[in-house]
């Protein structure tokens, strides 16, 4: 059996649907075509009902005012027909943005952020004062589902300063950290309330926690899904998926093992790599599926949860792709507040 495999994210109920995705969205459905639409999603709809589901926010979806409408209704139909999504959003070109506002050159290495203690002041300000209130408000517009949080809120995530790779040698980034902790009782109150978490990866740095970090929104949102048990991490990204042979357009994946994923990871490109890592990183904890999915199209995250071919690719577990063999191994623990000494409320 092959490892990468172009096919549908699996049958539910052994029910051959009509195919959500071939559809020409600008075309007038018959009536009878509408219904087919909706009874595709039934098995998903019953299959996920309760699902809790991470969604990391970024690429187009994240810059073009009608995919920024069109990803808050989805969230909000995702919460409506009663699964429980969480998003984690990225921002790396709003803060490029604001730098350069600022008169701040971007630097890059390894893929990270070079941020220096005056670039951590605008990434924070832009991640949580911007990016967050903007979708926090998108998804607001539909009734009072969001609230926006970032990684120092209820003591979320812990970081630790990490140094970014490159030509195998390590380079000093500045403050940019990785997850290390995560508590995610302040996500799971909200969830629990049935509001729709916004998070920020800003998280305090584990040996200072009067510091704070900068993290890459991909790992964060893995990180956050390991914690949270969730159901699915879908990342949008502006790609149509992962391409074994980039930039071979016929070699999209729809589907890959995680093994498969870790021998092709050193052969993968810049972009591509934190994504991929935080997919491997989240099946590997425990989350049943894990997809990287194109938020260019409108509405890519409904196609691809209540659709039978789904779209973009989909991380597996090396077993039968829909259960892990062995039991999660989370590489980030979830540490209670209880368990670093301080009071809990
Ligand atoms: N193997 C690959 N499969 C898909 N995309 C790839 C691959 N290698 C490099 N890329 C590039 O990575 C980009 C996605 O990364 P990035 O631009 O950082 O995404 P985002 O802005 O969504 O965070 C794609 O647009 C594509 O140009
Ligand atoms: C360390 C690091 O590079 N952090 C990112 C955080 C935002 C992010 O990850 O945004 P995207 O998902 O839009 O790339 C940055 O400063 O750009």
């Amino acid at each position: 059996m092959s490892d990468t495999a172009a096919g549908t994210h699996g049958d539910a109920d052994g029910v051959e649907p009509f195919d959500i995705t071939q559809i020409d969205v600008t075309a007038d459905l018959a009536p009878s075509q509408k219904a087919e639409v909706l009874l595709e999603a039934l098995p998903w709809l019953r299959q996920f009902h309760g699902a809790l589901v991470v969604v990391k926010y970024g690429g187009n979806a994240m810059v073009d005012e009608t995919l920024k409408a069109a990803f808050a209704e989805d969230m909000v139909f995702l919460r409506q027909v009663g699964l429980r999504p969480v998003i984690v959003h990225g921002g790396g070109p709003q803060i490029t943005e604001m730098l350069a506002r600022l008169g701040i050159e971007s630097e890059f290495r390894g893929g990270l952020r070079v941020t220096t203690p005056e670039a951590m002041d605008v990434v924070r300000m832009v991640l949580t004062g911007k990016v967050s209130r903007e979708l926090v408000g998108l998804l607001n517009a539909h009734g009072p589902h969001a609230v926006g949080l970032s990684g120092e809120d209820g003591g979320l995530l812990r970081a630790r300063r990490r140094h970014a790779t490159v030509d195998g040698e390590p380079v000093d980034v500045g403050l940019v950290g990785d997850v290390v902790e995560v508590d995610p009782r302040a996500v799971q109150d909200l969830l629990d309330a049935g509001r729709i978490p916004v998070v920020s990866t800003i998280a305090p740095d584990v040996a200072d926690p009067t510091q704070v970090l900068n993290v890459n929104a991909d790992t964060a949102a893995a990180a956050l899904a390991v914690a949270l048990g969730a159901r699915k991490l879908i990342v949008l990204t502006d790609v149509e998926g992962l391409y074994t042979d980039w930039p071979d357009r016929s070699s999209l994946a729809s589907r890959i093992t995680v093994s498969a994923l870790a021998e092709l990871l050193p052969s993968l490109e810049s972009g591509m790599v934190p994504k991929m890592e935080a997919c491997l990183r989240a099946v590997r904890g425990g989350v049943r599926e894990a997809h990287v999915i194109d938020g260019r199209a409108a509405h890519s995250v409904l196609m691809e949860v209540f659709t039978t071919r789904g779209i973009g690719t989909m991380v597996v577990p090396d077993s039968d792709g829909r259960l892990a063999t062995s039991p999660p191994t989370s590489p980030v623990p979830v540490v209670r507040a209880e368990q670093r000494g301080e009071a809990s409320s």
